[in-house]
């Protein structure tokens, strides 16, 4: 049986914080200057606080989970590209020829893509996990982007994916997504959970022509006022996100229940997890910012889990590929605790 959104919240516990105590200790001891492996220090405190062991397992096998849909805001004219974009990128993942796919072979990733909601009828490429709940969501400038329920049955279908991974030996869950528009559903989310000015998380997504960044902070401010302020999370997430989104949300919350690390990737997977820690706070312990997104929204997710996201390349693509290259840190962070030798055994 498909567990529901309150089931998934429930099976969230507290990441251990005995673990981290031990974990902290050991950092200080080991064959190094307390605090000189910075924010390596903190991940690997993190990782052990995630596993409820210290020194916390090494993660062998990654996947990146990339939730695709198409958003109906698009009809409001805030992405310079087709929504056939995103099908073709489905397409080219399940190819292995796109940026995920070249970065995922480069740290040793597998790339799970699923369909929670393309504009495409006819059947999804080879590999490509069909939990299509609707054709696209609605246009949130107008109406709700989906009903409460196909947001419940979206969550169900990224945890779904994520319990069977988990099942199947995942011990890294990477977030990643495709689907033209979804900046602007990002900036929406991003906004109504930090309480943003929408301009301050609003850009250019995929290269949106800077004469039409205004009209899109535009289009977001209608959805925040169209939403009304006093919603749940849930309810905030149905109004205003992508099916990916609410799959991400799942995946998350899948991966944290089974006490997996969840690393977060840019603005649209922040939105995601935003979205996650506002329906279940002790999620923020499982996540780690991956990388910090070139976008205006891309320190939200970083400050609300007051830590600095592992990486800083410039990256505005999405697909998981910044959270992707953060995964050879997260290995570093945990090999550190379980391989140094501590000061003493070095100096006799
Ligand atoms: C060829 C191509 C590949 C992509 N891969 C990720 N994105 C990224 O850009 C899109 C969001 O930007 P916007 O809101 O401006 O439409 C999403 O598909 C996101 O994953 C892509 C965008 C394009 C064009
Ligand atoms: O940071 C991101 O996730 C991002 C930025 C631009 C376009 N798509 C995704």
């Amino acid at each position: 049986m498909t567990p529901t959104v309150e089931d998934l919240i429930e099976a969230v516990v507290a990441v251990d914080a005995g673990a981290a105590d031990t974990a902290r200790k050991r950092h200080a001891i080991l064959a190094k200057p307390p605090g000189s492996l910075g924010r390596l220090e903190d991940l690997g405190v993190q990782l052990a606080a995630i596993a409820g062991a210290c020194p916390p397992p090494v993660p062998s096998a990654p996947v990146v989970v990339v939730a695709a849909a198409d958003h109906g805001v698009h009809a409001q004219g805030v992405s310079d590209w087709p929504q056939a974009v995103t099908t073709a990128m489905v397409s080219a993942i399940a190819a292995g020829r796109a940026a995920v796919n070249a970065i995922a072979g480069a740290v040793g990733a597998r790339v799970v893509a699923v369909d929670v909601g393309t504009l495409t009828t006819s059947a999804l490429p080879d590999g490509v996990r069909d939990e299509r709940v609707r054709a696209g969501s609605a246009d949130l400038a107008v109406e709700p982007a989906m009903s409460l329920d196909e947001c419940r049955a979206a969550v169900a279908a990224g945890a779904r994916v994520a319990a069977a991974l988990v099942d199947g030996g995942a011990d890294l869950l990477v977030t990643g997504e495709v689907g033209i528009a979804n900046t602007t559903a990002s900036a929406c989310l991003l906004a109504a959970f930090t309480g943003a000015d929408p301009a301050g998380v609003t850009g250019k997504g995929a290269n949106l022509d800077h004469s039409r960044t205004a009209h899109k902070v535009d289009v977001v401010r209608t959805g925040l006022a169209r939403h009304g302020a006093d919603r749940d999370p849930l309810g905030t997430l149905a109004s205003l996100g992508g099916l990916e989104h609410a799959a991400l949300v799942g995946v998350m919350l899948a991966g944290a229940a089974a006490r997996v690390p969840v690393v977060v990737d840019g603005v649209v997977t922040c939105a995601a997890a935003l979205a996650a820690v506002a329906l279940c706070p002790e999620l923020a312990g499982y996540l780690i910012p991956g990388h910090e997104s070139a976008e205006p929204g891309g320190r939200t997710l970083p400050d609300r889990l007051n830590e600095m996201a592992l990486l800083d390349l410039r990256l505005r693509l999405g697909e998981g590929t910044g959270a992707l290259l953060a995964v050879p840190l997260v290995r570093a962070a945990a090999r550190v605790l379980g391989e140094m030798a501590t000061l003493d055994e070095v100096t006799g």
